[in-house]
């Protein structure tokens, strides 16, 4: 993350009021996440990460009480770290095997409350925090278990209740719940930015609400529905005063609308039929699959809405790894703000649509992909695949940057792409040559019978320049 400790009045829940810019001209903005939220919120998503195969969520006897679970690593309040559980490793373990004794005095942001086994990594490693999503922890305590009776805890997850609560009894990491309220009006916001996104306005003409689909998928996994079940669980991690009311009720509201905002968010970028397709041999790797395109693409845009731009919020992050392929690694993941340790509203707020050039931001505003790229906690090895996903086209003050940096595989919107608007264009991207870029696009539907053909032979929505592939929203079943 860019910025140290800056904080804007929506920083603790609150609305943001009209603010002044330095000469006392009004501007209204929108609420942004606070960067607990940004943090809880990535580390839910990072739970789905797309995996080789599927997680044994429906298992119908329950045998797989280890649940996934998104994991956010802070140092100094930058993210330095984002990992997920694979088949092999949990979150946890993920993040010692690629930060090793660095992680000390990082701040960690799980998904669920981890088990014994990486919580005792973790604590070793010398972590100043540790926080969790209060939901169903990663030894499930919903999840009956092979030898125990549906409904009920088993005792596998009670004999890791009791290990975790002994190391956090004896730990120094300060280990708590994760959750902060959302500012005032931010589901109202993103909900209604997420239908008006580069991604949905490029793929839909449809007004999609908010795709309740999403919400109710994303309740049953990250709330408990069951009240008394709830109580229960939290009882069993030690949280018993969350239990009594008002708080257990609020707790379960803020729960809500943390959860209403991930679906809204990932709404913006429709699922349905899309897929990735080249007109071009690549000079490198293949990308990323489609599934973990979109996933990165919701990631930056969960990201986006921590922008200090009053008008466009912009996210950015940059994966890498061998062939593309396995296990990524975060190289660095950003936002469009002020510079960092700059104080809020210090610098002038005016888009070229407004007032004078000499009183407009873009000369001050640093873009997601500078940030993402200064803040980046690795170099990329010429080797591998170094994959930049950004929620608008790269302008031309970042494309040098881009290249230099390595980047091989770029993933946007072409929303504002060979427009050229004064104070900042975007002329360059079309041009730039030796990067795969993958541009989201709607498909043109085919009839079932040339629907096959079309894959074959170069599709009328492949843009017909060397090296351009789309996101095009496919028509295959
Ligand atoms: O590669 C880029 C390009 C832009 N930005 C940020 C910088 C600035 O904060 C904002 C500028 O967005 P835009 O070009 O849309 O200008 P605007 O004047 O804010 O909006 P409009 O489209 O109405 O002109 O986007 C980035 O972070 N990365």
């Amino acid at each position: 993350m860019e910025e140290s400790c800056r904080e804007s009045p929506a920083e603790s829940g609150q609305a943001l009021p009209l603010t002044r810019d330095s000469s006392s001209q009004t501007i209204s903005l929108g609420p942004r996440f606070s960067k607990i939220n940004l943090f809880s919120l990535l580390s839910l998503w990072l739970e789905l990460f797309p995996q080789e195969r599927p997680e044994d969520n429906n298992n119908p006897v329950g045998v797989n009480i280890i649940r996934s679970v998104g994991l956010v690593v802070v140092r100094e309040s930058k993210v330095v770290g984002l990992h997920y559980s694979g088949h092999e490793l949990h979150a946890g373990q993920a993040a010692i095997i690629q930060h090793a004794a660095r992680l000390a005095d990082c701040q960690l942001y799980f998904s669920r409350r981890p088990c014994a086994t990486c919580l005792k990594m973790i604590i070793n490693a010398g972590v100043s925090q540790i926080s969790f999503w209060p939901g169903d922890p990663e030894v499930s305590m919903l999840r009956s278990g092979p030898h125990a009776p549906a409904g009920q805890i088993s005792e596998e997850a009670t004999l890791d209740a009791v290990a975790t609560e002994k190391l956090k009894s004896n730990s120094r990491s300060h280990i708590c719940l994760l959750l902060q309220p959302l500012a005032t009006g931010m589901v109202q916001f993103v909900g209604e930015t997420s239908r008006e996104c580069d991604f949905m306005a490029t793929l839909t003409d449809d007004d999609p609400g908010l795709n309740t689909e999403e919400v109710f998928y994303f309740s049953k996994r990250f709330l408990i529905e069951d009240c008394h079940q709830h109580r229960e669980i939290l009882n069993q991690m030690h949280l018993e005063n969350f239990c009594v009311e008002p708080y257990f009720s609020n707790l379960r509201h803020n729960m809500r609308q943390v959860v209403k905002v991930l679906a809204a968010v990932v709404a913006g970028v429709p699922q349905q039929h899309c897929g990735f397709h080249r007109s071009a041999s690549p000079p490198h790797h293949e990308g990323v699959s489609q599934e973990v395109a979109r996933h990165c693409i919701i990631q930056a845009r969960l990201l986006a809405y921590r922008t200090e731009d009053p008008k466009v919020g912009v996210g950015a992050v940059v994966w890498a790894g061998l062939n593309g392929l396995g296990r990524l690694s975060l190289v660095g993941c950003g936002y469009n703000a002020y510079p960092a340790g700059s104080q809020y509203a210090e610098y002038p707020l005016m888009d070229d649509k407004q007032e004078d050039r000499k009183r407009r931001k873009y000369r001050y505003i640093i873009h997601a992909e500078q940030n993402a790229l200064t803040f980046r906690t690795r170099d990329i090895n010429p080797e591998e695949a170094a994959m930049l996903f950004v929620t608008k086209c790269p302008c031309d003050e970042c494309i040098p940057l881009i290249r230099s940096a390595g980047i091989t595989h770029i993933y946007t919107t072409d929303h504002d792409r060979d427009r050229n608007k004064g104070d900042i264009s975007y002329l360059r991207f079309s041009n730039l040559k030796g990067i795969q870029k993958f541009i989201v696009s709607k498909l043109i539907c085919f009839p079932p019978f040339f629907k096959k053909i079309s894959f074959v032979f170069a599709a009328p929505w492949i843009s017909p320049e060397a090296e351009y592939c789309h996101l095009a929203y496919s028509g295959f079943p």
